[in-house]
């Protein structure tokens, strides 16, 4: 088995004392040099997620390994990108790259942070982080995480204030260093037609539960898309079906071929994650190298 990114088991954790679970009972694995989509809608428990693998909170429930070790053991080998980018204000980019040069004595590279910054219109050394847009805060923010030449990077919706070439040339920069230096990237979205040609892994979360994890090839392949007369699917395990006139479109699980005047296609990942999204009660399904192994 390859080496693991992050192994949760039984992880569950609520804010406050009478908080609702913001996650409840998760099991999954991210195997090491994955690009791993996290998604979910508003509210699933993907930021949650993020914060306890970056050691920012700790859970009530369960374990959370992250590269071996606590998330807290791990720091200096991860690096944690959160939805509000936070930065120091008063700094200007020069100094906030300095920061980092000196947070990560041994591990920094400059020349790739200085990139991230400088390229498609740089940004000014001089400039202060406050004075910046919230999309040029971001590459500064992603430029530091970069530089850091992290093992594990965490990433919590890095792209949402983005411009479309900022975000092509930053995706573009996040997969060569996930090929280059076999760099695990988790990384949360809602843009769910962008994962699927970015992420070679998935992890499906909804109301804090796991609904789907595992190889994006493999859980596409687990299921079909049938479209054909309005009538029972025997022997299939129905994620979602839906009916237009005499026409009944369903995402099943399993690809047997079906007669009868029905009509296969593979779904797309968009499909497939948003099938589950509409359909809470299917059943949970997790690939082989995300079940975590039972000791
Ligand atoms: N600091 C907090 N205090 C209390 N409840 C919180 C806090 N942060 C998150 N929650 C709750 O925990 C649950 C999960 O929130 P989380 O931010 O992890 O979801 P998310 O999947 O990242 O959502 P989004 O896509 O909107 O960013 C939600 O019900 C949310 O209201």
């Amino acid at each position: 088995m390859t080496a693991t990114a992050i192994e949760a088991t039984g992880l569950g954790l609520a804010y406050g004392r009478r908080g609702r679970r913001a996650l409840h009972d998760c099991s999954f694995r991210i195997p090491a040099g994955r690009v791993c989509a996290l998604a979910g809608p508003n509210g699933a428990g993907k930021s949650t997620l993020l914060a306890l693998a970056a050691g920012l909170l700790r859970p009530a429930d369960g374990a959370l390994r992250v590269l071996g070790g606590t998330p807290s053991d791990v720091r200096e080998r991860v690096a944690y990108v959160a939805q509000e980018k936070p930065l120091y204000p008063q700094l200007t980019v020069a100094e906030t790259l300095r920061m980092g040069h000196e947070l990560n004595p041994g591990r920094w590279d400059a020349t790739l942070a200085e990139r991230i910054v400088q390229e498609g219109g740089g940004l000014e050394p001089g400039a202060r982080i406050r004075s910046l847009s919230g999309g040029q805060r971001t590459r500064v923010a992603l430029a530091l995480a970069l530089g850091k030449r992290p093992e594990l990077m965490l990433l919590d919706e890095p792209m949402a204030d983005l411009d479309p070439l900022a975000r092509h040339r930053l995706t573009a920069a996040l997969m060569t260093q996930a090929a280059d230096h076999g760099t695990t990237i988790v990384i949360s979205s809602h843009i769910l037609s962008e994962l699927e040609t970015t992420c070679d892994y998935v992890l499906l979360l909804d109301g804090g539960r796991v609904r789907l994890a595992g190889e994006t090839e493999d859980l596409i392949a687990a299921h079909t898309l049938l479209t054909g007369p309005v009538a029972d699917l025997p022997d299939h395990t129905v994620v979602e079906s839906r009916t237009t006139g005499r026409q009944l479109t369903a995402l099943v699980r399993g690809s047997r071929a079906v007669g009868g005047g029905w009509q296969a296609a593979t779904p797309s990942l968009e499909e497939l994650l948003m099938a589950h999204l509409r359909s809470p009660d299917a059943p949970a399904l997790l690939t082989p190298s995300a079940e975590v192994a039972v000791a």
